[in-house]
């Protein structure tokens, strides 16, 4: 396993999965949201969760999700990733409720929308600095976009966190670099089209971290 965690995220099929546990992964992410071209129904996520080995982290992503969705999810998975406008209040009350690891993804364009993950220090387990799609996009993530990460350099993260918004095999040891990531998460970065992951992009992406 590489020294920098890798979240391999928005997997949908066996042999996707078991591409990031040969690769070295320590997280394997499947989304529940409905407009992804990467949702997965329930039981199909609890299925493809199962096929990871103790040691990766299953973790599924969900955007705004109520209790009802959350009692559904979190007995297969053992962290849930918010990804939506979630309070550091909800996100409190989710952990303290359902027992889960649970990570905030933090929206980033700008320098100042760094410090919005300050309020969820405490509430949640790690953030995730994750590129802000546009107003009315579809999707809150999972777009291939990138910000600037000169603005994680020298910054001080106020809770453990990882990097994500498009990353890829060629742009991922440049990215380390700069910001000092000590997690990266990809989806659309190892892809051959939306939703559609590639085993070999997946290996690259993998191989490229462990050379950091
Ligand atoms: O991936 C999705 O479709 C998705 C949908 C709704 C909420 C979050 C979503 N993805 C979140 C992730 O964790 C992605 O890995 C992250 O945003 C990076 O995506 P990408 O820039 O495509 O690598």
């Amino acid at each position: 396993m590489s020294r920098i965690a890798i979240k391999i995220c928005g997997l949908s099929t066996p042999e996707t999965v078991e591409a990031a546990l040969k690769g070295g992964a320590s997280h394997v992410g499947f989304v529940h949201f409905a407009k992804s071209p990467r949702h997965l129904e329930i039981d199909r996520l609890a299925a493809l969760a199962r096929r990871a080995p103790d040691h990766v982290g299953r973790v599924a992503v969900l955007v705004q999700p109520d209790d009802a969705l959350l009692a559904a999810i979190a007995p297969h998975v053992d962290i849930v990733q918010l990804h939506g406008d979630e309070t550091p209040e909800r996100a409190a009350a989710i952990r303290a409720r359902f027992g889960r690891t649970l990570w905030k993804a933090i929206p980033v364009k700008t320098r100042a929308d760094l410090a919005a993950g300050s309020a969820y220090a405490g509430a949640v387990d790690m953030l995730l600095y994750d590129a802000k799609t546009p107003k009315g996009a579809d999707l809150p993530g999972g777009m291939g976009l990138r910000f600037d990460w000169d603005l994680l350099a020298g910054f001080r993260p106020p809770a453990p966190w990882g990097l994500s918004g498009g990353l890829d095999a060629d742009n991922v040891a440049e990215a380390i670099r700069i910001t000092g990531a000590p997690l990266v998460d990809v989806s659309s970065g190892v892809e051959s089209a939306p939703g559609i992951k590639d085993v070999d992009k997946i290996a690259a992406f993998c191989n490229a971290v462990s050379t950091c």
